[in-house]
């Protein structure tokens, strides 16, 4: 039997960027908007809240984790939470309430107006996600959705900011999903810790 492990790669790779540089050739101003509001928010006392299943839980966590220690720059930790990782909320509330009611109640005891909710669903479909994301909008806060292209249509009646992979593959989704967290993170870090360029006067260009 041929072995097709490079094929398999080669076409991982090539799916990968085609995905990646479409997502960020339409989505980028939305993803300078979706920085600017979250970097506004915690100037004025807000924080973030990141919630996703399987492996997007581990999406929430990281980026979560980006914000409160460091990213690229050495700067004062700044305030996001990951609701996808405190078991004995999430097997509480699955075991007495529902599943369903995991994220929307820890929404409901953290969320303050001005907050950001940041809800990561490939397919969309998630009800768990889409229930916090609705309590969230109730709660005045932002919500900002991270989807595939099933994702679209069921979540947009939540999320005040959409983006959306326009892609069916679960882990192809996941991969931009990561990268373009990973750039919020890198805003974020610029709007509220880089200065501008002094202008040099006199120099023409
Ligand atoms: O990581 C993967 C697949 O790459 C899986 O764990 C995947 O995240 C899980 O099946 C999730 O339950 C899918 O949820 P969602 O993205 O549809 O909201
Ligand atoms: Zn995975």
């Amino acid at each position: 039997m041929q072995d097709k492990s490079l094929d398999i790669i080669h076409a991982h790779a090539r799916d990968g960027s085609r995905a990646r540089d479409a997502f960020f050739e339409k989505n980028a101003l939305e993803l300078a908007a979706i920085s600017r509001t979250i970097a506004a928010s915690m100037v004025a006392g807000g924080k973030v809240l990141f919630c996703g299943n399987g492996g997007s839980a581990a999406d929430a966590q990281h980026l979560a984790a980006e914000f409160v220690n460091r990213f690229l720059l050495e700067r004062p930790p700044l305030p996001a939470i990951a609701l996808t990782t405190d078991t004995s909320i999430l097997t509480a509330i699955s075991n007495d309430y529902h599943f369903h009611e995991v994220f929307v109640k820890q929404v409901k005891a953290l969320g303050r107006s001005g907050d950001i909710l940041v809800g990561i669903s490939t397919s969309g479909g998630s009800d768990n996600i889409n229930k916090a994301l609705h309590q969230a909008l109730e709660l005045d806060m932002v919500t900002v959705g991270l989807t595939g292209k099933k994702g679209r249509e069921p979540m947009q009646a939540c999320c005040s900011h959409l983006l959306v992979v326009d892609e069916e593959s679960t882990p192809i989704i996941q991969e931009v999903h990561i990268a373009a967290g990973h750039i919020l993170c890198m805003l974020v870090d610029h709007y509220l810790f880089e200065k501008p360029q002094e202008s040099k006067k006199g120099q023409g260009c």
